[in-house]
């Protein structure tokens, strides 16, 4: 109940068990569990596939009243909704795609101040209407809103990479519900960041229970290929992922996957590309190649989209692969994701970071490939500088616009570092780079820690030099982009 500390002797491992299907809490998810079970403000940082979703569903499933959670992304709430709904969880969700019947029934639930529904899925500027504003203060009243939840918390920030103006003004639970919990998760927050969420909300920095986790994934073993624009880099992939179906056939192999119904062609993977129109030539190329790959961007018909992603989760011939822009980033929880490559350099590192982490989410080893060109990183800078240019033109006075300008510009010149740097582990330099006092375990699993003359070799010789790039800056080549 809101507004009370409670002691409370819920057996939270026998429903771990039998409502959610899991045999034993991950390392920290028992405590953090706990501190909302107290009624404590929770801030969550932890790696990508930590489980940090289960530390807000679980609560909700044994307290009494409604969990709000608020997601930034249709894609992550279906997600959720779909495997709580599979274990007879009361789950609704209110977004654009929520038919008008169903959106009637769900807010009657919820009008009548004891809503049957144990969690409410709800998208940042739905909770800037005055509707469910009204609906919230019913609830309250009747004492059953029991937590607001804000899943990819970082995009309240506007020094973060995923800023979303509407997260600001979740500012108001607090100032209208203090003695409901909040929780907030983020995989990718650095420490300005997350004293900006902490101050946007308005939580107590006294009492707020803070759980940072390393971001360490140390069953992802990153890599950078290099790359210059004279050679493309498709046959290197081609040879790359034909190489691992050659592998796969080997006789006691193959064996071993025909006995548990596995095609050899099977291993699923997503290839992130920057525009629309590189994203649809390259999955076309690739079933060309008789490799199964579709597309998936914001320009295709929702259809279409879910023809897609059901298809790659079913682990469908023919949808192998999953050939995506951004669109297709946070919250896909598949866990047979058996590589994440990066087509170009990504937007950000933080970006870079939540979209590797699709890989690998069942512990098994997993590769996350970065192609880097310098172009590459013109091209980028380029387009960042249009992009402020544009939103300078525009006298945009939204708040944080300066702020997370000048942040993406930061974090992208962070990830060029990162790439460029042949001399460090890159899980090092990944927890650098959040702020982590303690270097994570690299056991080979980077380019680096494997081979690092082999690394500084293929820099040398993969990249395109400084001088020519310079000129190419000069003649204006990099000021090209297309649609996300
Ligand atoms: N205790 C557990 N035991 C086994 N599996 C778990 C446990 N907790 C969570 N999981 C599973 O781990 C996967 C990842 O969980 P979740 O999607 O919540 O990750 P996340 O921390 O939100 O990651 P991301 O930030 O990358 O989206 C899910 O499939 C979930 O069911």
């Amino acid at each position: 109940m809101p507004g009370q500390k409670k002691v409370r002797h819920f057996d939270i491992a026998f429903t771990l068990r039998t409502v959610f299907g899991k045999h034993d809490f991950r390392p920290m998810q028992r405590e953090v569990i706990s501190a909302a079970l107290d009624g404590e403000d929770v801030f969550l940082q932890a790696a990508t596939s930590f489980g940090k979703s289960l530390c807000f569903q679980l609560p909700a499933v044994v307290e009494y009243g409604l969990t709000v959670v608020i997601s930034p992304l249709l894609a992550l709430m279906n997600n959720q909704i779909a495997a709580l709904r599979a274990a007879n969880i009361r789950v609704a969700s209110i977004n654009s795609t929520t038919a008008p019947l169903e959106r009637k029934a769900i807010m009657e639930d919820l009008q009548c101040g004891h809503p049957r529904t144990r969690l409410l899925y709800v998208t940042p500027e739905f909770c800037t209407t005055d509707h469910f504003r009204r609906v919230l203060r019913i609830i309250h009243q009747q004492r059953e809103l029991a937590r607001i939840a804000i899943d990819e918390a970082h995009c309240i920030s506007e020094w973060g990479h995923d800023f979303r103006p509407a997260f600001k003004a979740l500012s108001f639970f607090k100032k209208e519900f203090p003695d409901v919990p909040m929780m907030c998760c983020t995989a990718t927050a650095t420490k300005r960041v997350r004293e900006d969420i902490i101050a946007t909300l308005g939580l107590d920095t006294q009492t707020l229970k803070i759980f940072t986790m390393t971001t360490s994934r140390p069953n992802l073993h990153y890599e950078i290929r290099f790359r210059s624009d004279e050679k493309d880099h498709y046959d290197n992939f081609l040879k790359w992922i034909r190489g691992i179906h050659a592998r796969r056939a080997v006789s006691t192999r193959s064996t071993q996957l025909a006995s548990t119904q596995q095609r050899l062609t099977n291993v699923p993977g997503i290839i992130y590309t920057l525009y629309r129109k590189d994203c649809e030539a390259l999955a076309a190329r690739l079933t060309t190649d008789g490799i199964g790959a579709k597309p998936y961007h914001a320009g295709l018909s929702l259809s279409e989209k879910d023809d897609h992603l059901q298809g790659w989760v079913a682990n469908k011939e023919g949808y192998d692969i999953i050939v995506a822009t951004t669109a297709f980033g946070m919250g896909i929880d598949k866990e047979n994701v058996r590589f994440v490559v990066h087509w170009q350099l990504p937007k950000s590192f933080e970006g870079f970071y939540q979209e590797a982490g699709r890989a690998g989410r069942d512990g098994k080893a997993a590769i996350c490939i970065m192609y880097y060109g310098r172009e590459d990183r013109d091209r980028a800078s380029t387009m960042l500088q249009l992009d402020h240019a544009r939103k300078n033109v525009l006298k945009n006075k939204e708040v944080g616009v300066v702020e997370n300008m000048m942040s993406r510009a930061e974090s992208l010149q962070a990830l060029i570092k990162y790439c460029e740097n042949v001399g460090k582990c890159r899980h090092k330099l990944i927890g650098e780079y959040f702020g982590e006092s303690e270097a994570p375990f690299c056991d080979y699993a980077c380019d680096f820690c494997k081979d690092k003359v082999a690394l500084r070799k293929a820099k040398e010789e993969g990249l395109a030099s400084e001088e020519w790039c310079s000129t190419q800056r000069e003649r204006g080549a990099y000021d090209t982009g297309g649609d996300e």
